[in-house]
C-alpha cells in the first residue's frame, strides 16, 4: 500500500472518538510534504471529512466549517471544540495589549516556569567568579592539593551544566508561548479582516495589511518571547551580581565601580521615543514596499508582456531606497544607544581597576576578592549590553502594538441591524427604489431614481455603456455596498433589516473578477457549501459548460489551477464561477459580466441551462453582450445611474431606442441574427 493510500486508510479507520490530534498532525505533515500533489489534495478531502461541522469552533467563539478548521489547523492555529476553552472570546473586539495581557493571564503558570527556570539559571551562574575567587585565593596562599583542584573543577563543571539546563528550559517555555501568541494575534487579525467591509478594503493596500499580519506581529512576539528572555536573564544576571558582589567584595569598591551604570536609565529616556518613531516610519515604508512587490507580481503577465520590467525595477529600487535610508536612520540611533550602554560597563571596568588595584596592592581586600570582582563587572556588560537590545525591542514592539491597534479598532460599516428580522425562507422578490446611491465619500451620484420589482424565478438583464453603474446596482442587494434605508427589499424585508448571513446566504454572487482560489478545480467549486459530494459538484460543472474542459484537465476535477486559476483561460475561470455560485443553489443569483469571455455557443448553452431552472431562482445578468439578456423578462438599460429604458428584448427592440441601437451595432459586428 503506498504512503498515501495507507495514511488514508489509517485516518478513515479513525472513529468520530478516535479524531486525535495525533491524527491531524500526521495529516498536517503529509500535507505538508505533498502541498500541491493530487495526494494531499486527496488526502484534505480525507481529513475534510473528519470534521464534523457543527463541532468546530475557533478560540474566538467564532463557528467555522470544517475546511476552514482543516486549513486553519494545517497553517498551524489551534481549533477547539464547541464548549472549550475562550480564551479568545474575551478577547474579541479587544486590541493587542488587552490581548497580550490576557494572553499573559491565561497562562500565567507556563511563564512562571519558563521566568524563574531563567531566573535561577542567573542565580547559579553567579557562583561562577566567586568559586573562581577562592580558588585564586587557595592558589596564592599555596593551599592547592590535586584534590581540591578536581573539586573545585567538578563545582564548576556542576555550576555550567545546571545554568545551562535552567536556562535552555526558560528559553523553550517563553519562546513557545510567543509563537503561540503570534498565531493568536493572527487569527484574531484575520477574523477581524473578515468583518470588515469592501469599502474598507479600498481603501487599505494588500501589502499594507500583509506587513501587518507578518512584520508587526513578528516584532511583537519577539519582544515577548526573545525579549522577555533577555529581560529577565539581565534584570536578574544584574541582581544577582549585584547582590553577590555585596555579600562578597568590598561595598566601597562594588559602590565607585556601578557608578557609570546610573547613566544608563537616562539613555533609555533620551532615545527611546527616537527609535520608536523611526521604527514606525520604516513598518510604514515596508508596508509600501509589500505593495509595489504584490501589485508588481500579479501583473507580472502584463509587466513582461509590454517589456515594462525596468521601469517597474526603477520604482521597486526607488522604494527600497526610501526603507534603506529610513533604516540607516533606525540604526544609527540603536547603535548609538546600544554603544553607550557598554561604555558605561567600561567606565565601570576603569573604576574597578584603579581603585580595586590600589585596594589590592595596600591589602585591603584579597587577590581572589579582585579577581572575583573583576569576573563579576564582565558578566554585567551582558546583561547592560542585552536591556540596550531589549528596550529597542520593546521600542519597536510598542509601535507594531500600536499599528495593530489602529487596525483591530476599525469597525465594520455594514454590519448586522440591532433587531434583525429574522426570515426563514427567502423566496426571491426583489424590490428596488433608490432615489439616489453615492458611495461613502463620494459627492458624485452614481445612481439615480432607479425603480423596479421582480417576482421570484424571474431573470432581469442589466445592459448600458460602461460606467453607467450596472456593478454598483447588484452590488447593493448582497449589501456589499449600503444601500440608503427603505430602498432595496427582499421577500418585502428591508435588505438592511436582514442579518447578513441571512440575506448573503440566499444570494449567489458571481463578481466582475470571479475570483478563483489556488488549489484543485473541484475545490473551487466546491467552495459554495460546505460538504459538498462530488456528484454535486459535477452537476454545476455541467451547468455552467465547464465540464467538458475539466474532463480534459490531466486529473480532472482534482487539477490543481495556480495562484488564482492561472493556468485557465478567461472563459474557464469565468464557468468555474459560474459553477461554484450555481452549487450555492441560492434563491437570487447575480451574474456580473460573468461570460464576457465566453465564446457566443457556450454563452447560449449556459443560459438554456439557466433558463430550465428559470422559476427556483430569481436572476441578475449584467452584461455588455445583449445576446445574454435577450431571454430576460426584463431588461433595465442604465445610462449614467438612470435607468433609461426597460422592457423585454422584443419591446426594446420595438422601442427603437438605445437598446435597438446597441443591438444593432452587435448584431453587425459580431453576425448576431435578431
Ligand atoms: N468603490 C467605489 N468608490 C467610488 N466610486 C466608484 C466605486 N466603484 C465604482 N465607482 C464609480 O461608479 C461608477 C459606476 O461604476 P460601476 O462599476 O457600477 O459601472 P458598470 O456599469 O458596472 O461599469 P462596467 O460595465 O465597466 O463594469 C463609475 O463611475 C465608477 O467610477
Amino acid at each position: 500500500m503506498s504512503g498515501w493510500a495507507h495514511e488514508s486508510e489509517r485516518l478513515r479507520a479513525a472513529g468520530p472518538g478516535q479524531r486525535t490530534r495525533r491524527a491531524l498532525k500526521r495529516a498536517r505533515l503529509w500535507y505538508a510534504l505533498h502541498p500541491r500533489s493530487a495526494q494531499a489534495a486527496g488526502l484534505r478531502q480525507v481529513c475534510y471529512n473528519l470534521f464534523r461541522p457543527e463541532c468546530f469552533w475557533f478560540r474566538n467563539g467564532a463557528a467555522c466549517c470544517p475546511h476552514q478548521a482543516y486549513d486553519r489547523f494545517i497553517t498551524g492555529q489551534r481549533a477547539c471544540r464547541k464548549g472549550g476553552p475562550a480564551i479568545g472570546r474575551e478577547a474579541d473586539g479587544a486590541n493587542p495589549r488587552q490581548l497580550l495581557a490576557g494572553f499573559v493571564r491565561s497562562h500565567l503558570f507556563a511563564y512562571g516556569v519558563g521566568t524563574g527556570a531563567i531566573i535561577a539559571s542567573e542565580f547559579v551562574i553567579v557562583q561562577f567568579p566567586h568559586l573562581l575567587g577562592r580558588f585564586t585565593d587557595a592558589l596564592s596562599a599555596g593551599q592547592l592539593t590535586p584534590r581540591a583542584v578536581g573539586v573545585y573543577a567538578a563545582r564548576l563543571a556542576a555550576v555550567g551544566l545546571l545554568y545551562v539546563l535552567l536556562f535552555g528550559v526558560g528559553q523553550f517555555s517563553n519562546g513557545r508561548l510567543g509563537r503561540e501568541f503570534e498565531y493568536e494575534l493572527r487569527q484574531r487579525l484575520f477574523s477581524h479582516w473578515e468583518t470588515l467591509s469592501t469599502a474598507y478594503y479600498h481603501q487599505r493596500s494588500v501589502g499594507d495589511l500583509l506587513n501587518q499580519a507578518l512584520n508587526d506581529v513578528r516584532t511583537v512576539r519577539e519582544a515577548m518571547a526573545a525579549g522577555l528572555n533577555q529581560l529577565t536573564n539581565a534584570v536578574f544576571l544584574l541582581c544577582s551580581t549585584l547582590w553577590m558582589t555585596l555579600r562578597t567584595v568590598d561595598v566601597r569598591l562594588t559602590l565607585a565601580s556601578m557608578f557609570p551604570l546610573l547613566f544608563v536609565p537616562v539613555f533609555v529616556v533620551a532615545f527611546g521615543p527616537r527609535i520608536r518613531q523611526s521604527s514606525r516610519q520604516v513598518q510604514e515604508r515596508l508596508s509600501d514596499m509589500a505593495d509595489l512587490t504584490e501589485e508588481s507580481l500579479t501583473a507580472i503577465r502584463l509587466i513582461k508582456a509590454t517589456g515594462n520590467e525596468p521601469v517597474e525595477a526603477r520604482r521597486f529600487a526607488e522604494r527600497v531606497e526610501a526603507i534603506v535610508a529610513q533604516q540607516m536612520q533606525v540604526f544609527q540611533q540603536s547603535a548609538l544607544f546600544q554603544s553607550l550602554i557598554p561604555l558605561m560597563g567600561s567606565l565601570s571596568f576603569a573604576v574597578a581597576l584603579v581603585y580595586g588595584g590600589a585596594l589590592t596592592a595596600t591589602r585591603q581586600i584579597g587577590i581572589g576578592e579582585f579577581v572575583a570582582f573583576t569576573q563579576y563587572l564582565g558578566m554585567m556588560l551582558n546583561p547592560l549590553q542585552q536591556i540596550g537590545n531589549v528596550i529597542n525591542n520593546f521600542q519597536r514592539a510598542s509601535a507594531s502594538l500600536l499599528r495593530l491597534e489602529v487596525l483591530l479598532a476599525e469597525r465594520p460599516d455594514i454590519t448586522d441591524p440591532p433587531a434583525p428580522v429574522l426570515v426563514e425562507d427567502i423566496r426571491g422578490a426583489v424590490a428596488v427604489h433608490v432615489p439616489e446611491f453615492r458611495y461613502p465619500g463620494s459627492e458624485r451620484p452614481v445612481l439615480r431614481d432607479v425603480h423596479f420589482e421582480v417576482a421570484p424565478g424571474q431573470t432581469v438583464g442589466i445592459v448600458g455603456r460602461t460606467g453607467s453603474g450596472k456593478t454598483t446596482l447588484v452590488n447593493l442587494l448582497p449589501r456589499i455596498f449600503d444601500p440608503p434605508p427603505g430602498t432595496v427589499f427582499i421577500d418585502g424585508h428591508d435588505v438592511r433589516d436582514l442579518r447578513l448571513s441571512d440575506l448573503r446566504g440566499a444570494i449567489a454572487y458571481v463578481p466582475q473578477d470571479g475570483f478563483l482560489f489556488s488549489t484543485t478545480i473541484g475545490e473551487n467549486i466546491a467552495f459554495a457549501r460546505e460538504g459538498v459530494k462530488r456528484e454535486e459538484v459535477e452537476q454545476a460543472a455541467r451547468l455552467a459548460c465547464i465540464d467538458e474542459d475539466i474532463a480534459r484537465f490531466p486529473d480532472g476535477y482534482d487539477t490543481v489551477i495556480g495562484e488564482r486559476g492561472v493556468t485557465l483561460s478567461g472563459g474557464q475561470r469565468q464557468r468555474t464561477a459560474i459553477a461554484r455560485a450555481l452549487l450555492k443553489d441560492a434563491p437570487i443569483l447575480i451574474l456580473d459580466d460573468s461570460l464576457s469571455a465566453v465564446d457566443m455557443n457556450t454563452e447560449k448553452r449556459i443560459i438554456e441551462h439557466l433558463r430550465a431552472l428559470r422559476g427556483r431562482r430569481t436572476t441578475f445578468i449584467v452584461a455588455h453582450r445583449l445576446s445574454a439578456v435577450r431571454d430576460a423578462d426584463l431588461i433595465l438599460v442604465l445610462d449614467e445611474g438612470r435607468v433609461v429604458e426597460r422592457g423585454t428584448h422584443e419591446a426594446l427592440l420595438a422601442q427603437g431606442g438605445i437598446y435597438a441601437a446597441m443591438y444593432a451595432l452587435q448584431a453587425a459586428g459580431e453576425g448576431v441574427s435578431a
